[in-house]
């Protein structure tokens, strides 16, 4: 029998070699799992992995932003508080006052270390070091787009002033990582052979950049875990979302061994930006709830988007991750019955997490009569579930006509109520309980009646209840 099988469903003594506890990063032990699930992945790191926030500098690159050194320590120590594991800055190379902002940051003591941003060259390496920064990034274009239409160098001459910049900036005892601007339009030789220079001459971290955001996941997966096997460094990455795969991609990313993600808040950058902070974190809290919440204050993320979006002047969009006006906002009918149930039917993020509350709408022609039970309860009525469902049908009439408001919904229901409490008879509103003929009936049909209707009800919509 071959070592670890086992005959007729008694286990020989092979199997304990075979499920013998291994050492490794994640601790997997296999002689305490189920011996039929897969393997686990010792390349993902998903639970594990660092945030390199860069509002401060691919935000800076946002058509909108300015931000004045005052507005730059507000949002540092907002992300630092926040708990991101770094700040990028944009270059000390781009004008004095960016270096002096640059400097005044360094000198705030964050927790967070402090990078800065610069070409592979020896004038901003220079600069660079003297700022008082935790480590520096640097990158050059690697694409044949790049090397000829912006910097004009092959890679002979890249390899070259890499090692040069690496090893100055090294010999100040500070962070340093390289990384190919432009890698999904580089050739695959020349990116593994840059970055086993690099990594062999030490540096903390190589960085992968999809530039142009033309890179989907899968290539992601593909380049990042061929990378993982040729660099023993961390890997750093950054995804521009012009194709819509920033969040994704990042992800993709850690599955396949990069340690870093680079974020901005409200993904702010070059053109539409890059893998925004609020977007990482709904994917990684679904990911690993425990690494999230006991790294990140969540409860800061909507304060943060705030003054960010406030800086450069711009609205938080209706449908912005997490803190979007409806990202917890259940309206259909079948949703909200189930909702109130339980929660985790049709979320898969407790908003909680986030310190923001749901929503049950109630106020359209999609509500179902659980959810007008339960404003009946939050307005402390007494109603039968059958009178329940009669107010519903009740205030769907309304919804058919014109879009419906809280007011108009509680108005509804709270003459109902006095209705069947009193034994009176009130409209619940005009047109509704006692419609004329050629009204409420033709409101789909009988286009000036339904004007008319409608007329009237707005009118009347405030007044009743
Ligand atoms: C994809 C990214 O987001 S990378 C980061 C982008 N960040 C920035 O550009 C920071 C802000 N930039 C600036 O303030 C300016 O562009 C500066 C100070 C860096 C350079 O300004 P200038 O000298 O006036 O040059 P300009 O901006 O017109 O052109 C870019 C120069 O950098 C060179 N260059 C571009 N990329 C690199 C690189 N990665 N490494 C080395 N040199 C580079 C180009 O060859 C060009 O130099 P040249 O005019 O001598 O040929
Ligand atoms: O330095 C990097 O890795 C990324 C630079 C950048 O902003 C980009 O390539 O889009
Ligand atoms: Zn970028």
């Amino acid at each position: 029998m071959p070592p670890g099988a086992s005959g007729n469903g008694s286990s020989s003594s092979n199997d304990k070699r075979e499920f013998r506890p291994i050492s490794g990063k994640h601790g997997p032990h296999l002689n305490s799992r189920n011996p039929y699930q897969p393997v686990p992945d010792f390349l993902s790191n998903v639970n594990s992995f660092k945030i390199i926030e860069s509002t401060l500098r691919e935000g800076e690159q946002f058509a909108n932003a300015f931000f004045d050194t005052a507005k730059k320590i507000e949002i540092a120590k907002a992300l630092d508080d926040f708990g991101v594991d770094y700040i990028e800055l944009t270059s000390p190379a781009a004008s004095e006052q960016s270096r002096l902002d640059c400097e005044a940051i360094c000198k705030l003591g964050l927790k967070a270390k402090i990078l800065t941003h610069i070409r592979c060259h020896m004038d901003d390496a220079r600069i660079a070091v003297q700022t008082g920064v935790d480590g520096v990034d640097v990158v050059i274009g690697t694409s044949s787009f790049l090397r000829e239409h912006s910097h004009g160098k092959d890679m002979d001459y890249i390899h070259k002033t890499a090692i040069e910049v690496i090893e100055f900036v090294k010999s100040h005892n500070i962070e340093i990582r390289f990384s190919s601007e432009d890698s999904f339009r580089s050739e695959l030789v020349d990116l593994l052979s840059i970055y086993r220079t690099v990594d062999q001459i030490g540096v903390n971290r190589v960085g992968i950049a999809d530039t142009v955001g033309c890179a989907s996941p899968r290539q992601v997966y593909d380049l990042i875990r061929t990378l993982r096997g040729v660099v023993s460094c961390d890997i750093e990455t950054h995804f521009h979302n012009d194709t819509g795969c920033a969040v994704a991609n990042a992800y993709c990313a850690l599955e396949a061994g990069a340690t870093h993600i680079d974020t901005s808040v409200l993904g702010i950058g070059e053109r539409n930006g890059i893998t925004p902070l609020g977007g990482l974190m709904a994917r990684m809290i679904v990911a690993d709830r425990e690494y999230v919440t006991s790294k990140y204050k969540l409860h800061k993320l909507r304060d943060l988007e705030n003054l960010v979006a406030e800086a450069v002047e711009v609205n938080i969009p209706f449908n912005n991750y997490i803190t979007g006006f409806c990202a917890f906002t259940h309206k259909a009918g079948i949703h909200a019955k189930a909702i109130l149930a339980n929660p985790s039917t049709y979320e898969i993020i407790n908003p909680a997490d986030f310190g923001i509350t749901r929503y049950v709408h109630f106020a359209s022609r999609l509500t179902g009569w659980n959810a007008i039970k339960s404003r009946v309860e939050q307005l402390d009525l007494d109603m039968t579930d059958a009178q329940c469902k009669e107010c519903t049908a009740k205030i769907k009439q309304l919804a058919d006509v014109r879009p419906l408001n809280v007011d108009d919904v509680d108005g509804i229901i709270r003459q109902y109520h006095f209705n069947i409490k009193t034994g009176n008879d009130q409209p619940l509103l005009k047109g509704i309980d006692h419609p004329a003929p050629g009204t409420q009936e033709a409101a789909g049909t009988d286009e000036p009646a339904a004007k008319k209707l409608r007329t009237e009800l707005d009118q009347d919509a405030a007044k009743c209840c």
